[in-house]
């Protein structure tokens, strides 16, 4: 059994075979009460397979799960009403008009507090007078986000949400999700893309095939995340900036080096004629290292991009591709520092 933790959702070596396929492979988190949690992975990953067992819509193989204190096996529509679920593959046929449609769904999962259907629907721009079958993909995508929210419950739980919503809509969205953190409701979002729901998660599961490859905070993402880094050093040479970087092990830390005009397969260039050594590539380890050792040269230039997440998130899925194993994998991420080689270097 999961230990109840005082957190809003707890799992422990949560699993789900379909057949011989293992869906979701011994999950184990906890979901803060009042926070955004976020679910990040390719297709396939299993991240409809976690969010259903937490509904109880399928049953896992081994393992458990508390969801708001309770075994979601058990827990019967009272526990039902104190979620709210968007479904990944949300199916709205009928000639019935939005707005009848939620008022069945809200004397079910109810209470709804007056006037939030029209306040919800006007905030993210949806039509309540049309047949839901004649609503457009991101429309219904609307309606479904409205129905999960309407009744205020204590966890949102949410598949792919931003599916089909234009770029103001999915702003609105994060607005919405922000507002209901800040009134103590948690909220667990899934998505092929960390860029769709960076901004908002408090902490997130990177996962691929059935497994978390990953689980932190978005901060501590970003702190372990790839920065493109250029220097221009004046007044030095190749070969003393390379035994610098060298004795220090820098190096390995800027793995990746692009190549310039006269760079060597390190990436440190010099241009001809002008005295001063060029480096380039990406910084996997601190910045402090990286700027103290600079400090022992003359630097005419120094350029450190922001941290690319979505890349870093990407680099987490190819990591973790047959021929890599997982625990290697594990090891190369422990300290943030990765010692992969980047696609650019030469
Ligand atoms: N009912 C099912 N029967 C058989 N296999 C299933 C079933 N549901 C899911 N799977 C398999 O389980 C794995 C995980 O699927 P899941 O839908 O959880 O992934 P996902 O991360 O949500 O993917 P996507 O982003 O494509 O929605 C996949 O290999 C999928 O084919």
């Amino acid at each position: 059994m999961a230990a109840h933790t005082g957190a809003a959702v707890s799992t422990s070596a949560l699993s789900k075979r379909f057949g011989r396929a293992v869906a979701l492979d011994a999950l184990t988190l906890d979901v803060a009460a009042g926070s955004i949690f976020g679910v990040i992975g390719p297709n396939g990953a299993g991240k409809t397979t976690a969010l259903r067992l937490l509904l109880d819509i399928i049953r896992p193989t081994s393992g458990s799960a508390l969801v708001l204190g309770v075994d979601p096996r058990i827990g019967g529509p009272e526990l039902r009403r104190r979620i709210g679920y968007l479904p990944g593959e949300l199916r709205l046929e009928g000639r019935i008009t939005g707005r009848n449609l939620l008022d069945q769904l809200a004397r079910i999962s109810g209470p709804v507090a007056p006037g939030a259907i029209d306040t919800l629907a006007e905030r993210v721009g949806l039509d309540l007078t049309r047949q839901v079958r004649t609503l457009s993909k991101g429309n219904k995508q609307k309606l479904g986000i409205v129905q999960a929210f309407m009744h205020t419950p204590d966890l949102l739980v949410l598949d792919e949400p931003t599916s089909g919503l234009d770029p103001l809509v999915q702003q609105t969205f994060l607005v919405l999700v922000t507002e209901a953190a800040a009134r103590g409701q948690t909220v667990i979002v899934s998505s092929h893309v960390l860029s769709e729901i960076e901004q908002v998660a408090d902490r997130v599961a990177i996962m691929r095939a059935g497994r978390v490859v990953r689980l932190s905070s978005v901060q501590e993402l970003r702190q372990s995340a790839a920065r493109h880094v250029r220097a221009t050093l004046s007044g030095t040479d190749v070969a003393t900036v390379r035994a610098a970087l060298e004795a220090d092990g820098a190096l390995s830390a800027l793995s990746t080096l692009s190549a310039g005009l006269s760079a060597d397969s390190a990436g440190i260039s010099e241009p001809l004629g002008t005295g001063s050594v060029c480096i380039s590539g990406t910084l996997n380890g601190s910045i402090d290292r990286l700027v103290k050792l600079l400090a022992g040269f003359t630097v005419v230039d120094l350029r450190i991009e922001e941290p690319d997440l979505e890349e870093s998130v990407l680099a987490l899925y190819r990591d973790d591709e047959p021929g890599s194993t997982r625990e290697h994998h594990r090891d190369d991420h422990r300290d943030g520092r990765r010692t992969k080689r980047h696609p650019h270097e030469s």
